[in-house]
């Protein structure tokens, strides 16, 4: 289990992680989402010992990373793809990790077999692919069979067999009863992958919930009605009271409207319609549209995020599962920091 209390860091005027407080569970994926300089690799950073906190603090089986003896036996994390010396081969890169915790040879063969790289295993990681870097940082992650694995952004710029390969990875792991901790700018690959999700916006905590929950708060349900008489449909809708919104094409959408009670009111009017259908609309599509408004209201303005974090903003967080949380404060663009090669074999 991976605890965080009141977890803070700040970089000079920027407070990238403000206050955060959650526990990762066992036995399931959780996501970590947030959009581009929301404070994930620091935070995850953090977890692993690479970064200090300025405030609070993170347990791993309830000791600091750097109390941990073996570390590798507890926690293996992929931070960044291709964080390996790049004249080393990928078996001597595993072995040498191995050795540092005291884990046998023989686990080396099993997880390069187990990621795929028995075959490439005496190459040089320079002429790595990405998706063949993926593999490797797995490999290390898989190293000292720990109960508790990390992997930010693992998807990253792999092809569609690779981010299958990856997400019944991460699913067949926690299925085995793992704690597995995953970031991801994208909702549509968290949508099929994690069992809970953690989101952040500026280095707070936005929402921690279970994704089915999670769901039902944040996307919009609607029926969509298209008819050929447009005037008669609009008198219909405003003399039940129904809040309707401009849809495709001269259609329109009741928010939270009952299929099976439109349609009737439409019958008892004698209202022709040519489309009556639910709408419901994906998580990315809520994602996309938070993001791209944290971006438009953040454009030009230069600001860093200021020392007191406030949000201010419209929308501004609502706290933890506060429904429609999404704010147009959030920050974007911010750039990713590299992390240092080696750093993942801590
Ligand atoms: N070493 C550093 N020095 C100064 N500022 C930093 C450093 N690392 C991160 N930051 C800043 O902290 C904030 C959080 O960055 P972080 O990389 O943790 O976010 P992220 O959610 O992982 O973003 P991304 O999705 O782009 O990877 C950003 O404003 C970033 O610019």
């Amino acid at each position: 289990m991976i605890e965080l209390h009141d977890l803070t860091k700040r970089y000079g005027k920027t407070l990238a992680v403000d206050r955060l407080s959650f526990k990762v569970p066992q036995g399931v994926v959780t996501g970590f989402l947030g959009p581009n300089g929301a404070g994930k690799s620091t935070t995850m950073r953090m977890i692993l010992d690479l970064d200090r906190p300025t405030g609070g603090r993170v347990t791993i089986d309830g000791k600091r990373y750097g109390q941990l003896s073996e570390p590798l036996k507890y926690i293996g994390a992929l931070l960044e793809a291709k964080a390996v010396h790049p004249g080393r081969t990928a078996r001597d890169h595993l072995l040498w990790l191995a050795q540092s915790n005291r884990i046998p040879e023989r686990r080396v063969d099993e997880v390069l077999a187990a990621v795929g790289l028995t075959p490439v295993a005496r190459k040089r990681a320079r002429g790595f692919s990405l998706g063949m870097g993926q593999r490797l940082g797995i490999a290390s992650a898989l190293l000292g069979d720990p109960e508790i694995l990390m992997f930010d952004e693992p998807v990253n710029g792999l092809d569609p067999e690779g981010i299958l390969w990856i997400r019944n990875l991460m699913k067949r792991l926690a299925a085995e009863g793992r704690t597995v901790f995953v970031s991801s700018h994208l909702m549509s690959e968290m949508a099929v992958t994690a069992d809970h999700l953690v989101v952040i916006g500026r280095g707070r905590l936005l929402s921690d919930l279970p994704m089915a929950e999670f769901i039902r708060r944040n996307s919009r349900s609607a029926v969509r009605l298209r008819s050929p008489q447009p005037e008669r449909l609009l008198d219909v809708l405003a003399g039940a009271g129904l809040r309707h919104e401009p849809g495709p094409d001269g259609a329109y959408e009741v928010v939270d409207g009952d299929l099976a009670e439109l349609g009737e009111l439409a019958a008892a009017h004698g209202v022709v319609l040519h489309e009556l259908s639910p709408q419901q609309a994906s998580l990315e599509e809520a994602f996309m549209q938070m993001t791209a408004d944290a971006v438009e209201y953040h454009a030009g303005d230069g600001a860093g995020r200021d020392a007191a974090g406030a949000p201010g903003g419209p929308g501004g967080p609502g706290g933890p599962g506060a429904p429609g949380a999404w704010g147009a404060d959030w920050r974007g663009g911010a750039a990713k920091q590299p992390v240092a090669p080696g750093t993942e074999e801590n």
